[in-house]
């Protein structure tokens, strides 16, 4: 089953085309890895595919929604956990979440059974009535995704979720994100290139809001000849699109 799939989609600001013709398919239940260089097209791709921002020409579905006539209903069937954490510093981690759960408009015994749930799947019980402010940045990237699973959506949506996390707080919430695979189909942009590597089940390269290629870790590795990921980046992603 197909979860994402645009044809021709583009974003263009006042003086740049973010984003130029994207064609992407991504199925049902894969990890999906954006890759790119600073300006490369990733966020913008992001925001268009979670209907934050409006495609300037082409098109998209999303599970078969129309990504400008059903934008209501793919808000429901998605979520994003943004660049900039989402949390409120002054609310503890409990606190955020049953917030969270208030705004999905879930009664108090359920927005109270919700949190606990969530808060045993990511470890934050044990932190539960710390306030979220206070916590380490991986702690609140945690707290964020957890935000963003409230509503059990079919896609996830991870900004650079481990940016500025030490590398232990990296590998952590690498096996979270492990463990969420399959349950739902997850779109993310890093700039750690052994974090893409790692998750993903296929990778995309963009580049001056082109997109450049498509793949799996192996099949980028074989069109650049290399057995280096971090060589085969730099290599294609300064390529001509291929596709
Ligand atoms: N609101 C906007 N108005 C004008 N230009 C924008 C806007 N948002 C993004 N851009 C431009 O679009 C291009 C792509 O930006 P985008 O944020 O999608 O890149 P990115 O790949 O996510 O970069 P980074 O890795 O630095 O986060 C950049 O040249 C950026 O300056």
């Amino acid at each position: 089953m197909i979860a994402i799939k645009t044809n021709h989609l583009c974003k263009s600001y006042k003086n740049c085309d973010a984003v130029k013709n994207l064609n992407l398919e991504i199925q049902d239940g894969e990890l999906y890895s954006l890759l790119g260089v600073n300006g490369a097209g990733k966020t913008t791709t992001i925001k268009m595919l979670s209907c934050l921002t409006q495609p300037t020409q082409g098109c998209a579905t999303i599970y078969g929604f129309d990504l400008i006539k059903d934008a209501q209903n793919i808000k429901q069937i998605i979520n994003v956990s943004p660049q900039e954490t989402a949390i409120a510093p002054m609310l503890s981690v409990k606190e955020n979440l049953e917030f969270i759960c208030e705004i999905y408009g879930f009664c108090q015994n359920q927005a109270q059974q919700k949190t606990v749930e969530i808060m045993k799947d990511l470890q934050l019980s044990q932190i539960a009535n710390q306030r979220a402010g206070t916590l380490s940045g991986g702690w609140q990237r945690r707290l964020s995704i957890a935000m963003a699973l409230i509503s059990e959506p079919k896609i996830l949506f991870l900004d650079e979720p481990t940016l500025g996390l030490d590398v232990i707080a990296r590998r952590e919430l690498w096996d979270f994100i492990k463990k969420l695979k399959q349950k739902m189909t997850i779109i993310l942009t890093t700039h750690y290139l052994e974090e893409a590597e790692n998750l993903s089940d296929h990778i995309g390269i963009m580049n001056q809001g082109q997109f450049i290629i498509s793949g799996s870790v192996k099949e980028l590795l074989k069109q650049a000849n290399t057995d280096n990921f971090e060589d085969a980046f730099i290599q294609l992603s300064h390529q001509e699109a291929l596709l």
